[in-house]
């Protein structure tokens, strides 16, 4: 928790003898006391010194409390208030606390009641005083993605938050390999860039490749390089990606897909760090950090696809697993602002505005692809977008085994009754070819019936 060493409590009330009485409750070291008579005299105190907590008493003169407490919210929001009153006011006390006010005691008052109000209010400052340090932290750390890289991770969910501070911490570990788990699409390849961009490594080179697409007879020529006249077609020498990346990052991406006699020439790679060109005796050093990913699960990779255990070990050290889109919603709509305004730019248009039926339907959907399809049916409405608004019609939901779902029955992810409702009235439309009275029939409703609910919902015929 933030520590607030000295805690400023300004008291503000008319009577002297509740100024004292008040200020002698709450002596302690940790407390500095200011006192004021008046609005005026309080507002100076403000002014030049860092009050956390304001002592208003409901009646006063110059201004009644209300008036000083809503004056602090606009000038001084920092500053936490609790209201003093007497027993006949609690009307203005309810109204205080809806104009802000933290807590409140009555007078006469007693220790218990003063202090125990002192304390919430204390946790209350701690608290938002995290709250604040979380949000400065995390936007530091993505403004320095954005400016390392020329692009974002955009994020906002507690999953998002806490990926963004495992990477701004293993980007610090030079050596450390990192394993990088999740669906297809979820980022994995940019969340490696962000930590090969962070770290000191930043200037030398960030190598992808993908090792489901490297054939065995080319594996060592491509990681380890070759010499010339090494087999018949090496016209020249050729560096390998290992010495490409030396003082960089190597990303290897569907690690999962290496052939396991392959595996067995990486690891021994990785242990010696040294490699051999093919056709040369000469062993070169190198310094790569090694990031893999992969959108099987652990366990899986072992057991099903007999992945290496030692070669699983060596690249793992830091395993960083990204939650599927669906199962981080509230990234959702940052992502679509994020995709127009990219797309916009791209494309030249100026698209500012985005229906809520097309956030609606997006939160309910799965998205199978994650971000990625999120990405292409963006781009692809932004293309067919011929104004300045997004609506459900410049979107395509691709997935058609997804859409099926939600089309014969309400599933437990989707008992949106008007997702369904639409589906229906899309398929009966292209059973019917669609014919708006045979669909009407299918659907067991009147024809006017339907043709307000296409209107409603902006289907497109
Ligand atoms: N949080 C994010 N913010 C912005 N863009 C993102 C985010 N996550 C993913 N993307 C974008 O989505 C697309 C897919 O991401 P990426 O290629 O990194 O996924 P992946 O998990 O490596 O996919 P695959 O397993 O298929 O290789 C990229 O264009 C990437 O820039």
């Amino acid at each position: 928790m933030v520590s607030i060493s000295n805690l400023r409590i300004l008291i503000l009330d008319d009577e002297q003898l509740v100024r004292d009485e008040l200020s002698e409750f709450l002596i302690d070291p940790n407390f500095k006391i200011f006192k004021a008579g008046s609005p005026s005299e309080a507002f100076n105190i403000m002014e030049v010194n860092d009050i956390h907590i304001a002592i208003v008493d409901v009646n006063l003169p110059e201004m009644s409390g209300l008036d000083v407490l809503e004056k602090i919210k606009e000038d001084f929001p920092e500053i936490e208030v609790i209201m003093i009153s007497g027993y006949s006011e609690m009307d203005s006390v309810i109204h205080a606390m809806r104009l802000g006010a933290l807590d409140f005691f009555t007078k006469p008052f007693r220790l218990s009641e003063v202090e125990s109000a002192i304390e919430r209010t204390k946790k209350f400052i701690h608290l938002n005083k995290s709250l604040i340090e979380i949000k400065r932290n995390y936007s530091i750390i993505t403004k320095e993605f954005y400016e390392a890289m020329g692009y974002e991770i955009i994020g906002d969910s507690p999953q998002m938050r806490n990926l963004i501070n495992l990477i701004s911490k293993v980007a610090k570990a030079d050596n450390t390999s990192v394993l990088i788990t999740g669906e297809s699409g979820t980022g994995k390849e940019l969340v490696a860039r962000a930590i090969h961009y962070l770290s000191n490594r930043k200037d030398n080179c960030f190598y992808a490749v993908n090792c489901s697409a490297i054939p065995e007879s080319l594996f060592e020529s491509e990681f380890f390089g070759h010499t010339k006249g090494a087999f018949t077609g090496a016209s020249d020498t050729k560096t390998g990606w290992f010495e490409a990346a030396n003082d960089g990052t190597l990303f290897l991406d569907e690690i999962g897909d290496m052939q396991l006699n392959l595996q067995t020439k990486f690891l021994r790679v990785l242990e010696d760090r040294k490699i051999m060109k093919v056709g040369s005796n000469v062993e070169i050093p190198f310094d790569t950090r090694i990031i893999a990913a992969t959108n099987q699960n652990i366990e899986g990779l072992h057991s099903e696809k007999g992945f290496r255990l030692d070669l699983y070990h060596r690249i793992s050290s830091f395993v960083i697993h990204i939650d599927p889109l669906r199962e981080r919603k509230e990234d959702i709509p940052l992502l679509l602002d994020y995709f127009v305004k990219y797309f916009n730019r791209v494309m030249g248009k100026n698209i500012n505005e985005i229906d809520g039926a097309v956030i609606k339907r997006l939160l309910a959907y799965q998205f199978p692809g994650n971000v990625r399809e999120l990405k292409n049916m963006v781009e692809r409405a932004v293309i067919i977008c011929d104004t300045n608004r997004l609506s459900l019609s410049h979107f395509q939901l691709s997935h058609p085994k997804e859409e099926q779902k939600k089309i014969n029955f309400a599933t437990d992810d989707n008992l949106d009754l008007e997702l369904v409702e639409v589906d229906c009235i899309k398929k009966a439309l292209e059973r019917t070819n669609n014919n708006k009275s045979k669909a009407a029939d299918l659907l067991n409703i009147t024809w006017q019936s339907l043709d307000r609910r296409i209107k409603k919902y902006k289907i497109e015929m």
